[in-house]
């Protein structure tokens, strides 16, 4: 790759672009904070739909307001007959993400009010994604397997519900914490590749759906969301924890990426492992089978082997794509499950943007080709031009 010339910012690292009261990353302290709140004590305190509530409306609901918040979301779960049928028209081959990406264009397509950007559609229009998207990713989870989907239960939180309609069942709830606790880690994460391409939708004065779906896009790639599949995709690849050291070496000597490891913001660790390796460590002694110890061992040995060569720590998506396995989803749920939780930021970051909206648009230097005159096209292309006919 070629230095850029000296005040090109190629992938805008380091620029700031716009200010915003939803989160701050701060790279000093290697710290997350949601409207001003550590992420740790949410995590450690709160449920998701606390935080969620959070993110939209900037404070924690008093208990009023989030039963009435909560009330609304398991309303608004279920999905109707037409986007389940269109769900099962889509090729069991392509990417749960590609079907996410659908299902929220199509929700926005149906939306009369599709094109209303005032602060209470706002909130209206992502207390659905909030609500459906889960049932979506459950649906599609077991059209895979063979199943039939499973009706959400309004009697159950956002996490148990998500293991109820992927599994029919619900598991012990140290099992469900862990769950909630990445839900909550992965909720927000300020200017972000996705949160950005969402902003920058939103400043066009699309929709918030369009925004939704160009962002499912960009979460999607292995350089962001889709590291936490990638992650157990390389775990499998190396298979055995004492292979670790040499799999790591061939991976480096060829410039492979190492999945699940570095970050563009924070240089001396992700403020949010710690707290999902802890989780992720009582998921494993929990779950206590072979399989889990060996992967729990591997997953170890690779982050010790990366740190040692290289100096780099892991991101969120290392110790969440185990967990997520451990828990019995698929690998290629694993990033719309990180959609289920981003959603909230998303949607903050949104309507923030709507309301000191500056079309974004930068510049950019041109290093191609001079300068030239176009040349006068052959005899032959000006007679096709001219209409007539090619035969
Ligand atoms: C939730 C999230 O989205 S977190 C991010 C998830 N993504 C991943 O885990 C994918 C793997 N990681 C990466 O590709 C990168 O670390 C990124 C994309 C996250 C950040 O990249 P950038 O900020 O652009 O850093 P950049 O890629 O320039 O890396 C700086 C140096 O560290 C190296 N490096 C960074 N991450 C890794 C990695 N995972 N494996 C191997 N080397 C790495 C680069 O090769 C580069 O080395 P060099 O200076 O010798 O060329
Ligand atoms: O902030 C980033 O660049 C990526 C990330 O960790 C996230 O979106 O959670």
């Amino acid at each position: 790759m070629t230095t850029p010339a000296p005040g090109i910012h190629r992938g805008l690292a380091g620029v700031v672009v716009d200010t915003t009261e939803i989160s701050t990353v701060i790279q000093e302290t290697n710290s997350l904070t949601y409207r001003g709140y550590p992420v740790q004590d949410l995590a450690a305190r709160r449920s998701f739909e606390e935080v969620a509530y959070l993110l939209r409306y900037g404070e924690l609901p008093d208990a009023a307001q989030l039963t009435a918040f909560q009330a609304r979301e398991r309303a608004l779960r279920p999905l109707d007959r037409t986007t389940l049928e269109l769900l099962t028209r889509l090729p069991g081959t392509c990417h749960p993400m590609d079907v996410l990406r659908t299902a929220v264009s199509f929700f926005g397509a149906e939306d009369p009010t599709e094109d209303d950007g005032s602060p209470a559609a706002h909130h209206a229009k992502s207390l659905t994604l909030l609500a459906r998207l889960p049932t979506v990713v459950a649906a599609d989870q077991r059209r895979r397997r063979d199943l039939p989907p499973i009706p959400p239960d309004p009697a159950l939180g956002y996490a148990e519900n998500f293991f109820h309609m992927c599994f029919g069942s619900v598991p012990d709830p140290e099992v469900v914490r862990c769950f909630e606790i990445s839900l909550i880690l992965y909720a927000e994460h300020s200017f972000n590749a996705s949160t950005f391409t969402a902003r920058v939708v939103t400043s066009t004065l699309s929709d918030l759906y369009s925004a939704v779906t160009a962002a499912i896009g960009a979460l999607k790639g292995p350089l962001h969301g889709g590291a936490n599949e990638a992650v157990m995709h390389m775990l499998h690849e190396i298979g055995d924890p004492a292979r670790a050291g040499a799999w790591l070496a061939e991976a480096l000597a060829a410039k492979r990426k190492i999945m699940g490891f570095g970050h563009r913001v924070y240089r001396h660790g992700d403020s949010r492992v710690p707290i999902m390796q802890e989780a992720l460590d009582r998921l494993v002694a929990r779950t206590a089978t072979p399989e889990a110890t060996r992967l729990a061992a591997l997953h170890t040995a690779l982050r010790e082997a990366v740190l040692t060569r290289r100096g780099i720590h892991p991101n969120l998506d290392y110790p969440a794509g185990l967990a997520y396995h451990l828990m019995g989803f698929d690998i290629p749920a694993f990033t719309p499950i990180f959609v289920m939780s981003r959603i909230t930021g998303w949607t903050a970051h949104i309507t923030e943007q709507l309301g000191h909206n500056a079309l974004i648009r930068p510049l950019a230097s041109y290093d191609g080709r001079g300068q030239r005159p176009v040349p006068e096209p052959a005899p032959r292309a000006r007679q096709r031009g001219a209409g007539a006919p090619d035969a």
